[in-house]
């Protein structure tokens, strides 16, 4: 396609004015909302209320007369809807890591005679380091993690969980939920979700699809800032008997009764452990407002449309320079990102972002490009093509061969 013809696309885009709703740094191309989201304008202007007029004004009256002590469930209901679930069924709270521990933990105490958690070996890796340290301490699990095409023969009935990534952090490769739920559920285990890669993203359908559990992040395709809360969901039908082991006072049934009993609440609130972050918190909930009047399938048409144009115009350059698509081509094995091997990555990464082009590397050698349909344009695509193309023929990506590695990529 033509740059007029992506023009012309972008010009007749029905989420083209979303860009207007954020602060994108001049002459940028930024490809990386799937490791940190852009700035929601309106982020800035919450930012700016709660801590001069809320905090700074009304100080410790802000808990009710703001609505702060509510900001877990309200984000959560926020959240449902955007991964296909009910309001009560999602909360914001702690990061993916702390909340998946949680989830983990409840989850192996619904099923007590079963003692294997099954996973992706190539899952990215807090989710298995997680898994690791419950099974230190429980004593007694075996972890299987198998590569994809192993999975569905992983589990058997002495499964107690599948815990998987929607979208695998590297590949952008998109999971059958529906398919390894339900393979799952025939075994009599439970599903764990890691949605850091899909919600926001694209549809999730958490209730369609008969999940149990998930957890996700907000400072992705969400866009609540730099260590932005993360969120939990629990299927209505477990939620009594799921009982939460990091026992804080803010899961307690009453909070402000001070009682020195542990009771836990009697809804989703029992995985909340202590005080949410109110300037975090409040920063997701203005970014999650980005989201009214959009629907998951206009998001997911548009990131289908960005990311089969790049693969698109990539392909001169792919045969060229020897860049190997590690995305799927089909649409519903791919998430919003597109990703590319190349020996060079790293160097070849460096030297894109230094012209403009922000997508991240991951090793051993994964170029990862994200496509945040809220904020890109047709066009950009265009220009990260062409820019790419110029790093490669200038031979600048060479430059950057002998750089120290960041600390963080
Ligand atoms: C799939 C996945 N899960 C979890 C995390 C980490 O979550 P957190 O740092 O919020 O614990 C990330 C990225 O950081 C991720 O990509
Ligand atoms: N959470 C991150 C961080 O604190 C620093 C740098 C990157 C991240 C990320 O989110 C990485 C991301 N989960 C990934 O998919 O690689």
């Amino acid at each position: 396609m033509t740059l007029a013809e992506l023009q012309a696309l972008d010009r007749t885009d029905p989420l083209a004015p979303k860009r207007a709703e954020f602060l994108l740094p001049e002459g940028v191309i930024y490809l990386d909302g799937n490791s940190l989201g852009a700035l929601p304008k309106r982020v800035v202007a919450r930012m700016e209320q709660v801590v001069q007029a809320e905090w700074g004004q009304s100080l410790i009256k802000s808990w009710n007369l703001h609505g702060w002590i509510d900001l877990p469930q309200r984000v959560g209901a926020r959240i449902a809807r955007l991964i296909g679930a009910e309001p009560d069924e999602v909360i914001a709270a702690d990061s993916t890591s702390v909340n998946l521990f949680k989830v983990l933990l409840a989850a192996l105490e619904l099923r007590p005679g079963r003692r294997v958690i099954v996973s992706d070996i190539d899952n990215f890796p807090t989710d298995l380091y997680i898994a690791q340290g419950i099974a230190e301490l429980r004593g007694g699990y075996e972890l299987r993690f198998v590569k994809k095409d192993q999975l569905e023969e992983a589990l058997d009935e002495q499964t107690a969980v599948l815990m998987l990534t929607e979208v695998d952090y590297r590949t952008g490769y998109l999971y059958d939920m529906a398919r390894l739920t339900r393979l799952a559920q025939q075994k009599g285990a439970l599903t764990i979700w890691d949605l850091a890669h899909s919600a926001g993203a694209l549809p999730v359908q958490l209730n369609r699809h008969g999940v149990d559990f998930a957890v996700g992040c907000g400072y992705k395709y969400l866009n609540g800032g730099p260590g932005a809360p993360a969120f939990l969901f629990v299927a209505r039908r477990h939620q009594e008997a799921t009982r939460p082991f990091l026992t804080g006072w803010m899961g307690h049934q009453a909070p402000f009764a001070f009682v020195p009993e542990y009771l836990p609440a009697l809804d989703i609130r029992r995985l909340t452990v202590g005080t949410p972050g109110v300037l975090s918190m409040s920063a997701l909930e203005a970014a999650l407002e980005v989201f009214e009047g959009v629907e998951m399938e206009q998001v997911r048409q548009k990131s289908l449309q960005l990311t089969d144009l790049f693969i698109e115009l990539m392909e001169p350059l792919a045969a060229r320079y020897g860049f190997q698509l590690a995305t799927p081509r089909e649409h519903h094995r791919r998430g919003s990102q597109v990703a590319y091997r190349h020996p060079e990555g790293y160097a070849i990464m460096q030297a894109l972002i230094s012209q403009g082009v922000v997508g991240d590397f991951r090793a051993p050698d994964i170029l990862r490009f994200g496509f945040t349909p809220l904020y890109l344009r047709y066009e950009d695509v265009y220009h990260a093509v062409q820019r790419l193309e110029q790093v490669m023929q200038s031979g600048l990506w060479q430059e950057a061969r002998f750089q120290e590695r960041a600390k963080v990529t």
